[in-house]
């Protein structure tokens, strides 16, 4: 989705690392973003190509292990990195590999971008929401905020950036987990008042764990966090359920396994995400094949 705004910007701007294996296999088919088709410059670690000015990561939590090493023929000293995965925690892993000095916080919501095999399809692509640890709107802020216009890629850099990633870790913890075990697009929350209620619970328990690490996360944010998930196409599904429906890896971990983690070492109780965990976990283990 964000590649193809930029690569319809200048297509020299995009290229997409990757290893040989997934090198062969995607140039043999242009990628259809909204019907459109796309081909991508594919790099490998092996291509000659100058060190990047913006790395936007957009790998699953379970993947970035994997994917970060492609990366380092391509990282300069002034190489910056939006990570857009889910969670709050790979802004950490990537600055353990290549210094924390060159990441900014970053998170993608209110999409409702579906995946069908390697193709995507939206009506809405949400918005990207980013800034530096300690929220100034510095020289390289200002530069992303100056492409993603020139892109039409919506952004908010917020004044809190560290508020706004708990806020949408929240959206994932609730939504994400419920709608896969329970197999539900957006629409059934706005429909349903019982499944209105399994989000609040879920949220309850990410927003007693913020609070006590001195994050500010209020009751307004879970009217704020339903708020959003109605504004969401009623047909759109959560990225997990659109996992556990292709039977892919989840990203259990990165949710309910952090929140039960995070509520462990700060005694906070979260029996919600302990049922969603174990239930998730046997949705995955039950995947034929
Ligand atoms: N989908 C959504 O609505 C949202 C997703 N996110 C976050 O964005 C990130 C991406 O999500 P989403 O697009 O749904 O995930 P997908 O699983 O659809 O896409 C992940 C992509 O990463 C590729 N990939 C995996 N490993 C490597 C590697 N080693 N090198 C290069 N490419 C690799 C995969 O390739 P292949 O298919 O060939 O394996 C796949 O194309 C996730 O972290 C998710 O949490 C955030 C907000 C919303
Ligand atoms: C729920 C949503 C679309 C929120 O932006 C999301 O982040 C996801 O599906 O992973």
């Amino acid at each position: 989705m964000y590649a193809s705004k930029l690569h319809a910007l200048d297509d020299s701007l995009v290229k997409v690392v990757v290893d040989e294996e997934r090198k062969r296999r995607y140039e043999q088919k242009a990628i259809l973003v909204n019907e459109q088709p796309y081909r991508f410059q594919y790099l490998t670690p092996s291509s000659e190509a100058p060190v990047a000015d913006l790395v936007i990561i957009a790998v699953k939590e379970y993947q970035l292990a994997d994917a970060l090493p492609l990366l380092k023929p391509f990282v300069g000293q002034h190489t910056c990195f939006l990570s857009l995965l889910n969670g709050i925690s790979s802004e950490k892993t990537i600055g353990e590999a290549y210094g924390i000095e060159r990441v900014l916080y970053a998170f993608g919501i209110a999409m409702d971008a579906q995946r069908t095999g390697r193709d995507v399809s939206y009506t809405d692509m949400g918005h990207m929401v980013f800034g530096e640890a300690d929220n100034a709107v510095s020289p390289r802020v200002k530069a992303i905020k100056a492409l993603f216009e020139a892109a039409a890629i919506p952004y908010q850099v917020p004044p809190d950036i560290h508020q706004a990633m708990w806020f949408k870790f929240m959206v994932n913890v609730a939504v994400n987990q419920v709608s896969a075990l329970l197999r539900i697009p957006f629409g059934v929350f706005a429909k349903y008042q019982e499944a209105r209620a399994l989000l609040i619970q879920a949220a309850q328990e990410v927003q007693e764990v913020a609070q006590r690490k001195g994050i500010d996360l209020t009751e307004t944010a879970i009217g704020k966090m339903v708020d959003t998930i109605l504004s969401l196409n009623p047909d759109g599904k959560t990225s997990m359920l659109q996992d556990v429906e292709a039977q892919r890896p989840t990203e259990l971990e990165t949710f309910a396994g952090e929140v039960i983690r995070q509520g462990e070492a700060l005694t906070v109780a979260t029996p919600i995400n302990r049922f969603l965990y174990n239930a998730l976990a046997l949705v995955e283990k039950g995947y034929s094949g």
